[in-house]
């Protein structure tokens, strides 16, 4: 049984990574959208290699696929809010024409995501002005994000100064709730804090956009001991889709439910495709979805 106000979206990142430009990069748009449908997915997220939005459009129309919205790196705290303001209107302005719901931000000042650096010990701190200034900031975007019929969710992410439970306590207090919003990522609040349901439960009136992440608990805990960066460690098979790691979704499924959660759940998975079969994935992550979540409470039951 679908749930009428939830969409369930799959994320590009399986197919190709904007992060690695190297890795898939023989998956043409066509391709990846025509996997999605074949998967039983209503939509994704826009991925770097996307093209204009009269071109993205038609291929989406052709599918009857829609778009949830587009990751936005953010240097408020590096760069000063003048200087994001335009790239974010340009950004809103795609997004509406694509008529995706959501704007995903993630503030990228000092952030190890991209660098050769053990992630499991090295993460940006940032300073009380520091996160006044980001506060303010994303608050003016989340205003700028409303007036596109956008809204603004923060992203939380392993190596950057928002990423563990008291990261995003702190985001949450400063920020305001009609501007600011959050996206749930089960994967890296998983790798960051080894718990991925007290989050949800503390901030799920705060919650418009979920990421679907699993990830492979004995290879966190090689990536762990060897001291990997976020890249070696997508690399070495950290993530995988719902259904293949050691995430149980039933009780954020049913929370969420509960909660009357109208928006996006996409499935993201970082992996190597030339490892991980994109559309293997896919497949495992919807027969996961339909058999283990969507299935009604009585047929459990029985
Ligand atoms: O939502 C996401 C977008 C990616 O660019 C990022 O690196 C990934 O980890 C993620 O969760
Ligand atoms: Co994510």
């Amino acid at each position: 049984m679908e749930n009428q106000g939830i969409f369930w979206g799959i994320a590009p990142i399986g197919w190709r990574n904007d992060d690695l430009p190297e890795i898939g990069a023989e998956n043409t748009l066509q391709h990846l959208l025509s996997d999605i449908v074949v998967a039983g997915f209503q939509g994704t997220e826009v991925g770097g290699f996307f093209p204009e939005p009269e071109v993205l459009n038609k291929e989406l129309a052709l599918r009857n696929l829609k778009i949830a919205g587009k990751w936005f790196s953010s240097y408020i705290i590096r760069d000063g809010l003048k200087s994001v303001i335009s790239a974010f209107h340009e950004q809103c302005q795609y997004l509406q024409e694509v008529h995706a719901d959501v704007a995903v931000v993630s503030e990228q000042t000092c952030s190890v995501q991209g660098e050769d650096t053990n992630v499991f010990q090295n993460k940006p701190a940032f300073t009380d002005q520091e996160w006044s200034v980001l506060c303010k900031g994303l608050n003016t975007l989340g205003e700028i994000a409303t007036t596109y019929g956008l809204r603004l969710v923060y992203h939380h992410h392993m190596g950057t100064g928002v990423q563990t439970l008291a990261d995003i306590d702190r985001l949450l207090e400063h920020t305001d709730p009609h501007f600011v919003h959050l996206l749930y990522d089960s994967g890296h609040i998983f790798v960051s804090d080894g718990d991925y349901l007290t989050l949800l439960h503390k901030h799920i009136d705060r919650i418009k956009h979920v990421h679907f992440k699993d990830v492979r608990k004995d290879t966190l805990q090689e990536c762990k001991e060897q001291g990997k960066s976020f890249q070696q460690s997508f690399l070495h098979g950290l993530f995988t889709v719902p259904g293949d790691g050691c995430i149980d979704f039933t009780e954020p499924y049913q929370t969420l439910v509960e909660h009357g959660y109208q928006g996006w759940i996409v499935i993201e998975a970082e992996q190597d495709p030339s490892i991980a079969h994109p559309l293997e994935y896919a497949l495992i992550s919807r027969k996961y979805i339909d058999e283990k979540l969507l299935i009604k409470k009585e047929e459990k039951m029985v």
